[in-house]
């Protein structure tokens, strides 16, 4: 990678962040607030700069494939996206439970649950970390911050599918590019068909009837800033791999069934 060149400055912010830049460089390319935020800020830049050129890729005796055949499966990632309340946590779940008692191994990784933890807000982490460490790595809802949410996820769940399992994933993941970018990784990680976007197209009006948390109510009241379908965007999917209808009045069991089925066509087991 050539920092200075003319390839870096048509890089998106987060692919500069993961080849180590500092934070001048990220700036550079247009992305002040993700380089004040992610970019490394040690005094020597010159040796961040270099670290990249000192991580090498470990190649391990046990191989995906191997961990693959043992399971009788193909690791992969479905991804639901939609609005808060479409269903995704609940099809996804139910799926889980579905492949889980045919003995297959699974793992559902959830955005309310990975926000109390690997990308928890700034609250969370202050306590323990301090103001600055929190400012600086705490994510909330602006689009930045959920570029950084969808990217950690997206990288932990590369991970798990290289593991051989089938990994389920509930995210908002409002931004095409952003969700564009996770399957790239997971498709470097392991095959190109491995990602699997599932778009539960509930309607808003839907999903605002809903209103399990009662957040689309704060969110009208202005109480919540940057909430998705009502001050923030949703771009919609332009040809996942499996939409589900989820204001049909659909069973929940009907549509994890559905994608169950779609699993089944496609030989992951
Ligand atoms: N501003 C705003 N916009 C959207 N959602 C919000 C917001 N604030 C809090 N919540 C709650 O956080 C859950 C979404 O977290 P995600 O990590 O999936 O979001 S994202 O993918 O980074 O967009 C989401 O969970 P689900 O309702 O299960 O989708 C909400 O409960
Ligand atoms: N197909 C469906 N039909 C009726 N209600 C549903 C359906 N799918 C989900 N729900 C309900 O909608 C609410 C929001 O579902 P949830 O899975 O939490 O959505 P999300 O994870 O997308 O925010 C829950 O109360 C859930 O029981």
């Amino acid at each position: 990678m050539n920092p200075g060149g003319q390839v870096l400055k048509q890089l998106h912010c987060s692919d500069a962040i993961q080849g180590s830049l500092a934070c001048e460089m990220v700036e550079e390319l247009g992305g002040v607030e993700y380089a004040d935020r992610c970019g490394t800020r040690d005094s020597d830049k010159e040796k961040q700069m270099d670290v990249s050129k000192d991580i090498v890729w470990h190649q391990h005796s046990v191989d995906r494939e191997q961990r693959e055949r043992q399971l009788g499966q193909q690791g992969c990632v479905i991804w639901f996206t939609g609005l808060s309340g479409c269903g995704k946590s609940t099809i996804a779940n139910a799926l889980d439970a579905m492949l889980v008692s045919e003995g297959r191994a699974t793992t559902l990784l959830d955005g309310d649950n990975v926000r109390h933890g690997l990308c928890a807000p700034p609250a969370v982490l202050e306590p323990e970390h301090g103001a600055e460490f929190a400012e600086r790595f705490g994510l909330g809802f602006g689009a930045v911050d959920r570029e950084e949410n969808i990217r950690r996820i997206g990288n932990v769940a590369a991970l798990m599918a290289s593991a051989g399992l089938i990994t389920l994933t509930a995210f908002v993941s409002p931004y095409r590019r952003d969700r564009d970018r996770v399957r790239k990784i997971v498709a470097q990680a392991g095959r190109a068909s491995d990602f699997v976007e599932v778009f539960v197209d509930t309607p808003l009006e839907v999903c605002e009837a809903r209103d399990p948390k009662g957040l689309y109510k704060k969110a009208r009241a202005g109480e919540i800033k940057h909430f998705t379908g009502i001050s923030d965007p949703y771009e919609s999917p332009e040809s996942p791999e499996i939409r589900l209808d989820g204001g049909a009045g659909e069973s929940v069991e009907a549509m994890a069934g559905q994608v169950r089925e779609w699993l089944v066509g496609k030989g992951v087991f």
